[in-house]
């Protein structure tokens, strides 16, 4: 196996209730690599998402799946689901809304086994970079950050980030996540995914094409559950202009 290649995927159709909603999907990720998973809406760039952390099988009944998924060559399916999810991290838009059902010491206890005051310096570097390292400066902003309601929308996706790149994963996929950012935001995080992805993949699902375009190596361009282009930036752009 070519040893830079992250994550093969082998003639993957996903069918619920009988429906096919993914068709003969084949594509590989290197390390180094960022990926845009670009489409409309229901192009099934989630299913596609999904489908490397093998999570639709726990969301949708009535899910078949044919095909193969590898991570680093051996099939997801055979990879206990901790592990893969810890190589892999997978993020996407609910985890926003659902963060507020805890608070910001649970999600520290759970994730990292530590309190938010107990953060090491180079966690701190991580959220300065990621501009969230106020919140974290003293006891009184921890506390009034307690309740993930008094966040940003734009703060509790870089958290995300920062909740996944502490775990220190060879694989990101945002699965439309970064769609939410405003523009103030999205120029410091687009500087900081391009920094981490040395040694890493990046897989960015999205329906807006110039947000990550200027970054990313590849696109595959998702349509009605099929891929209808994969390769360059530059030649998605020439075959199909804007
Ligand atoms: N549980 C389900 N049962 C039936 N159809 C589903 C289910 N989940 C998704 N689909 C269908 O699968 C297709 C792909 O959905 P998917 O969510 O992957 O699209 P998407 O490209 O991620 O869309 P969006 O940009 O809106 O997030 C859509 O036609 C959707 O209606």
């Amino acid at each position: 196996m070519d040893k830079d290649k992250i994550i093969e995927i082998k003639d993957l159709s996903v069918y619920i209730n009988s429906q096919r909603l993914l068709n003969d999907i084949n594509l590989e990720i290197s390390k180094n690599e960022i990926l845009l998973i670009y489409g409309p809406r229901n192009a099934g760039k989630s299913l596609l998402a999904r489908s490397i952390v093998t999570l639709n099988e726990e969301l949708f009944k009535n899910i078949q799946t044919t095909g193969q998924i590898l991570f680093l060559g051996e099939d997801v399916n055979h990879i206990e689901k901790r592990y893969l999810r810890s190589e892999i991290a997978y993020s996407e838009p609910t985890f926003v809304d659902n963060i507020n059902f805890l608070t910001l010491s649970e999600v520290f206890n759970l994730v990292l086994g530590i309190k938010p005051s107990e953060i090491s310096h180079e966690q701190f570097i991580l959220l300065e970079k990621l501009n969230i390292a106020h919140i974290f400066s003293n006891h009184s902003s921890l506390k009034s950050y307690e309740s993930f309601w008094n966040w940003t929308i734009g703060d509790k996706i870089s958290f995300i980030i920062f909740l996944s790149l502490v775990r220190n994963p060879q694989v990101f996929i945002f699965d439309s996540i970064l769609d939410h950012l405003d523009d103030f935001m999205h120029k410091n995080i687009k500087d900081f995914l391009y920094d981490i992805k040395e040694d890493r993949s990046l897989i960015i699902s999205t329906r807006n094409l110039s947000l990550f375009s200027d970054i990313a190596e590849k696109i595959v361009f998702l349509d009605q559950g099929e891929i209808v282009y994969k390769g360059s930036i530059e030649g998605f752009l020439l075959n199909f202009p804007l």
